[in-house]
This record gives C-alpha cells, sequence and structure tokens, in this order.
C-alpha cells in the first residue's frame, strides 16, 4: 500500500505537486491520470525519494522510502527506460542492480525471461529498440519480486502484442495481491488495465474512485432508440412523460432512463425497435470532461504560431506544441 498526505512539490514558483492526499491500495491496478504537466511524474518520484517534497509525507507499507532495508525487494518501478547504461548487456545490467541489492542471480533469468528478453539478454542494451528498453526496465522492476509495482507509461514505444502482454502482466500481478500503480495517456488502454483511479490536474487530486464510478459520474449515458415508426415512438415516449431528443441520423436519444423500461413500453405499444442501446462514454470523454479546466498545455487548432492569451493556457509553448 502507498499513502500519500498533504504531498506538496514546489519548483520556484511553479507548485507542481499540491497537497496530494490518497491512497494506492493492493490487488487492484490503479490507473494514475491527469493532462501533461500535472505533475504525475513528480509525485512518482516523491514516491521513490528521487525528489524531495516541499511538505508532506510518502508512506510505503507504513514505512517511509529511506527506512525500508531492501527498497527493490518492497517496490519495483519503472520511470524512465532510458535511464539504462547502454554499454552493458541486458544481463549484466538486471545482474549489477540485482548484486547491488542482494538478489540472487538467478532472478536474472527469470525476470529475461518473463519479459521475453532471453534471446537478446547478452546484446548491449544501446543497440534495444524503445520497447525493448521498456521491457528492460519492466524486468529492472521485477528483479526483487516486489509487492508493490510503480510503472510511469510502461506502454511507451511497445508494439500491439507487447501493450497486449503489459496489460496482462499488471492484471495479473495485482490478482497476485499487490500494489500496481501505472502512469499512462493511453486512455484506451487504462480503460482495459485499471480497476480504480487517481485523477490529478495541476497537482491537485481530482478524482479518486473505481473506473466504472468515474465513467457514470464524468459523462452522460442516455439510450439510443431507432424504429421504422419514429414519430409514434416518440409520441408514446411522450405519453409516457420521457423526453426523446432526436439525432442526426434519425435515431432518438433518451436521458435518464434503462433501456429495458423503455424496450418494455415500446413492446405494449407494439412499436418495431431496430435499435435500443445503452450508450456509455468512454474512459477518454470522461477524462477530457473532468480536465477540460486544469489542461495546462494547450496546442492551437490551426496550426499556425499565436501569442498566447493570459489563463490556464497562456504557457503552452514551454513544453512545445
Ligand atoms: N525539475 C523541475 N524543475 C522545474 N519544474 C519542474 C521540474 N520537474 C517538473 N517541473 C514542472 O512541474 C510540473 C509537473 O511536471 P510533471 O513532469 O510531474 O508532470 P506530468 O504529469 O508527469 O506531465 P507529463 O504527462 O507531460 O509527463 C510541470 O509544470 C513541470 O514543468
Amino acid at each position: 500500500m502507498i499513502e500519500l498526505e498533504g504531498l506538496t512539490k514546489r519548483y520556484g514558483d511553479k507548485l507542481a505537486v499540491d497537497g496530494l492526499t490518497c491512497t494506492v491500495r493492493p490487488g487492484m491496478v490503479t490507473g494514475f491520470l491527469g493532462p501533461n504537466g500535472a505533475g504525475k511524474s513528480t509525485t512518482m518520484r516523491m514516491m521513490l525519494d528521487l525528489d524531495n517534497p516541499t511538505s508532506g509525507t510518502v508512506r510505503i507499507d507504513g514505512r517511509h522510502y529511506r527506512q525500508l532495508h531492501n527498497p527493490l525487494r518492497t517496490v519495483g518501478a519503472l520511470l524512465d527506460a532510458k535511464a539504462i547504461h547502454g554499454g552493458r548487456s541486458a544481463y549484466n545490467h538486471l545482474l549489477c542492480l540485482a548484486q547491488s541489492n542482494g538478489i540472487d542471480a538467478v532472478r536474472v533469468r527469470e525476470v529475461l525471461d518473463v519479459v521475453g528478453l532471453t534471446p537478446v539478454a547478452r546484446k548491449r542494451a544501446k543497440g534495444f529498440s524503445l520497447g525493448m528498453g521498456q521491457r528492460l526496465g519492466i524486468a529492472a522492476a521485477l528483479l526483487g519480486d516486489p509487492q508493490i509495482l510503480m510503472f510511469d507509461e510502461p506502454v511507451n514505444g511497445l508494439d500491439p502484442e507487447g501493450i497486449h502482454w503489459i496489460r496482462n502482466l499488471m492484471k495479473s500481478l495485482a490478482a497476485q495481491g499487490r500494489t500496481v500503480f501505472v502512469s499512462s495517456h493511453l486512455m484506451s488502454e487504462m480503460a482495459l488495465t485499471a480497476e480504480h483511479l487517481i485523477v490529478i490536474g495541476q497537482g491537485r487530486l481530482l478524482a479518486d474512485t473505481s473506473m466504472s464510478e468515474f465513467i457514470a459520474q464524468n459523462s452522460r449515458s442516455f439510450v439510443r432508440m431507432r424504429s421504422p415508426e419514429g414519430e409514434r415512438l416518440r409520441d408514446v415516449l411522450s405519453g409516457a412523460g420521457i423526453t426523446a431528443v432526436p439525432a442526426a441520423d434519425g435515431a432518438l436519444e433518451v436521458h435518464g432512463e434503462d433501456a429495458e423500461h423503455l424496450g418494455e413500453l415500446a413492446a405494449r405499444h407494439r412499436i418495431t425497435l431496430h435499435e435500443l442501446s445503452p450508450q456509455r462514454a468512454s474512459l477518454e470523454e470522461a477524462f477530457m470532461r473532468l480536465t477540460a479546466g486544469a489542461v495546462e498545455y494547450h496546442a492551437h487548432p490551426n496550426h499556425q504560431a499565436r501569442p498566447p492569451e493570459a489563463g490556464w493556457g497562456a504557457d503552452w509553448q514551454k513544453k512545445g506544441s
């Protein structure tokens, strides 16, 4: 379990993380979301004691990172896959890590096997593709067989097979009772992987909730109905006090009613339906809706450089468009 309490980080005038209080629990994958510059990497670095908080605390299984006897056996992390000594082979990179952390060398072969790098174990890491580098970083995170795992953008550079693999790996680690904390900008991937979400914007906590609650609370859901007797269907709905809004393709959209009720109503009036489909918003829509006011870096849609306006989009050029 990872507990944050009032975690705050200030860089000069910039409040990168602003009083974060939340708990990352074991037995599930927790997704960590936020627009660019929201403070995700800074938070993860503070969790791993790579950066000092301005105030507030992080506790890993009840202790500060510095109090952990053998940190790699408690918490494994993939933060920056490029932070590897490129001159070493994958095997030697992991062996050095294992030896300096009192981990048996046998474990090196095990994790190489888990991440599928055994065939290239003796090759120098500097010749690795982005995806292979990610796999090596994941192998390092797994080396100490820790109960807590943190991954910052783990699917970066992975091909579809690799993305599928890491999704299953994270789910299986969580199913073993481990704490799995993962950040990603790939919403569709996050929707398939995470059970719980922690969302931040401009360093502040915006949501700490289950995936399904998050989508339900931050999106509009409705039922689409399509019938060859559209006019009559609309009259029947209206007679039952239900407002239906026509969609561009001739279907009707009904808010605030469940599909079962609407289907039964149509059946009672012997109205043929060609479609009766509950529409649930995607995680991406819900995320965009929640974070709309907390997006820090905006690109302007018409490609032409435009002087930044005042307000929360003013410094978008900092990270390039
Ligand atoms: N070492 C630093 N010095 C000064 N400012 C920093 C430093 N590290 C991060 N920041 C600033 O703190 C804010 C949060 O950055 P951070 O990298 O944690 O965000 P993020 O959510 O990980 O972003 P992204 O999704 O783009 O990776 C940003 O405005 C960033 O420019």
